[in-house]
């Protein structure tokens, strides 16, 4: 039986619901083993972000040195990456371990509000990072402010996704959870050479915490296993939908997905 791996290199969610939580939770439910590079610790749950603790430079990159030099990996996704050094650092290590499967999920701000990227490191972002990546995925505002481009239909999302491609990035996912004009929400794919529309319905919830992370994770544990990036994308917006659509109920504020919904959901098919 062949093992497929995937390292996440992201900051930590002590509510369970986002960041390195959601990731190995996602890699476990689609077969993949997890490993981790924490970033930052938060304390954080439904109700905010109470704290964020970045970790050492020279910590996080032991971490994935000790991936690299010994188990490896399939693919990679990223998420809090908190500052420009931290970006630095970490897309050193990509290119010297030569890692190439790069999910790119520009994590910025908490539901909440909470910064989880400093302002002078979106520059990192686009310099070092978004160069390396097979896929980025990421949600309107950030997309707007990668870009500079105010979205406020599809033809501006097209317009963001190009850029981002200019950028380096070889796709491009803009995702739509933010679009609240319609009941049909669209996930925007970009190749480079033909957008791709995948559509889902959108469920009335304020249980959306750890959304992006879910997604991107369920991207990468798919792309870790070989499947194209339209295959990849389409399975995990079916992951976070099952995964939104039977929401847990836990917590007093914006209360996170459930990631063992969509395994469930296939069991029972
Ligand atoms: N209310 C919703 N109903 C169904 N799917 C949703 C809903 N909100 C977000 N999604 C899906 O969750 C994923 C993350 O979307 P989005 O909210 O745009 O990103 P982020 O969580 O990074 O802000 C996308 O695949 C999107 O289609
Ligand atoms: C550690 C960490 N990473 C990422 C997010 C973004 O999650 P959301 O999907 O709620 O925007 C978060 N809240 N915490």
């Amino acid at each position: 039986m062949s093992v497929y791996k995937a390292l996440t290199i992201a900051g930590s969610d002590s509510g369970g619901g986002a960041g390195i939580q959601a990731d190995l939770k996602t890699f476990q439910e689609l077969d993949v083993f997890g490993m981790t590079a924490i970033t930052a610790v938060t304390a954080q749950n439904t109700l905010g972000v109470h704290g964020v603790y970045p970790l050492p430079v020279e910590g996080i990159v032991k971490q994935i040195a000790a991936i690299g030099t010994d188990l490896g990996t399939d693919a990679i996704k990223t998420g809090m990456l908190f500052s420009s050094e931290i970006i630095q650092a970490v897309s050193e290590q990509i290119k010297f371990f030569k890692w190439k499967n790069i999910i790119v999920d520009p994590v910025m701000i908490a539901k909440g509000g909470a910064a989880l990227l400093q302002d002078e490191a979106v520059q990192a972002l686009k310099s070092y990072l978004i160069p390396l990546s097979l896929v980025i995925t990421p949600n309107i505002p950030e997309a707007e402010v990668l870009t500079g481009i105010t979205i406020k239909s599809m033809d501006d999302r097209k317009e963001a996704a190009k850029r981002l491609h200019e950028f380096g990035a070889k796709n491009v996912v803009v995702k739509g959870g933010h679009d609240d004009s319609s009941d049909t929400l669209v996930d925007l794919l970009y190749d480079g050479a033909e957008f791709y529309y995948f559509t889902s319905n959108r469920i009335d919830t304020k249980n959306t915490h750890g959304t992006g992370c879910t997604f991107a994770a369920a991207l990468t544990a798919e792309i870790a296993k070989g499947n194209n990036v339209q295959d990849a994308v389409q399975t995990a917006q079916n992951f976070i939908h099952e995964a939104i659509k039977n929401d847990l109920k836990l917590g007093n504020g914006h209360g996170p997905t459930n990631h063992w919904a969509y395994k469930k959901q296939k069991v029972i098919l």
